[in-house]
């Protein structure tokens, strides 16, 4: 067992989806995967592994924020061996081009985390998306639903309620696409481990026109975002 997460060697699947919410986690297991297992109740940040069309997956709760997210993908990469990490989360629309409910598949992600700074110092990292599981994500998208579909960058913020909001907007002038709390360190840790990331989201508000999706419609429009991640860890392998 590794310090946060319950499991034995063994336990977890190469591929783990990823969300924030230990909640959707169990939904996840519970809606899409066979033969499920719950492997970690450790803090309430649930772990299960069950399979997908045959093939192994697990899902793990990560929590809010980079320094939570971060121990997880740690601990996966480390302790269990994971391959591959697909965030399934929810974002905020920065820009009129991407509306609520939406789909997010990101190429990289930018951060105002200090996280980075810390380990590059004076430099600035370009945390990016592991390419084949980009591929396969973007290919599988119109074969799922008819959710608009963006691929680019997606800006991980370390607050939700932003001191500095003009400082997000920022963001937008530099084609940023939408907000959430994760991915950069997600795609930071996977490079330094050698592994693979991607980050697949759903637009469950708009930042700039205020517009949100009620809980059932976050329900219902968080089935295609899980469904191209579990298309695209099977067929990029
Ligand atoms: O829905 P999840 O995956 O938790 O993602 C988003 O929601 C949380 C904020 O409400 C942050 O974790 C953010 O990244
Ligand atoms: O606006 C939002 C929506 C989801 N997640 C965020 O971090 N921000």
């Amino acid at each position: 067992m590794s310090t946060h997460i319950g499991a034995e060697p063994g336990q977890i699947a190469p591929v783990v989806l990823f969300p924030g919410d230990p909640l959707r986690a169990k939904w996840i297991a519970e809606q899409f995967l066979e033969d499920v297992e719950c492997y970690s109740e450790v803090r309430g940040m649930y772990g299960y592994t069950g399979t997908w069309q045959g093939t192994p997956i697990s899902v793990q709760g990560s929590g809010i924020g980079q320094p939570s997210l971060a121990i997880y993908v740690n601990e996966l990469f480390r302790d269990y061996d994971v391959r591959s990490i697909i965030r399934v989360g929810s974002c905020g629309a920065l820009n009129e081009k991407v509306a609520v409910r939406d789909i997010v598949i990101a190429s990289g992600a930018c951060t105002d985390s200090a996280m980075n700074r810390i380990t590059f110092e004076g430099l600035d990292y370009a945390p990016v998306a592991d390419f084949g599981l980009l591929r396969a994500a973007a290919d599988a998208a119109p074969t799922v639903s008819d959710q608009p579909v963006h691929v680019g960058l997606i800006y991980s913020c370390d607050s939700f309620y932003a001191s500095r909001p003009e400082l997000m907007m920022r963001m937008v002038e530099y084609g940023v696409l939408a907000v959430e709390m994760e991915a950069s360190a997600l795609y930071t840790l996977a490079a330094k481990h050698g592994r693979r990331a991607l980050a697949v989201c759903t637009v469950s508000d708009h930042v700039v026109t205020g517009e949100e999706t009620s809980a059932q419609e976050r329900q219902e429009t968080f089935d295609a975002m899980v469904e191209i991640a579990l298309k695209a860890a099977v067929s990029a392998g």
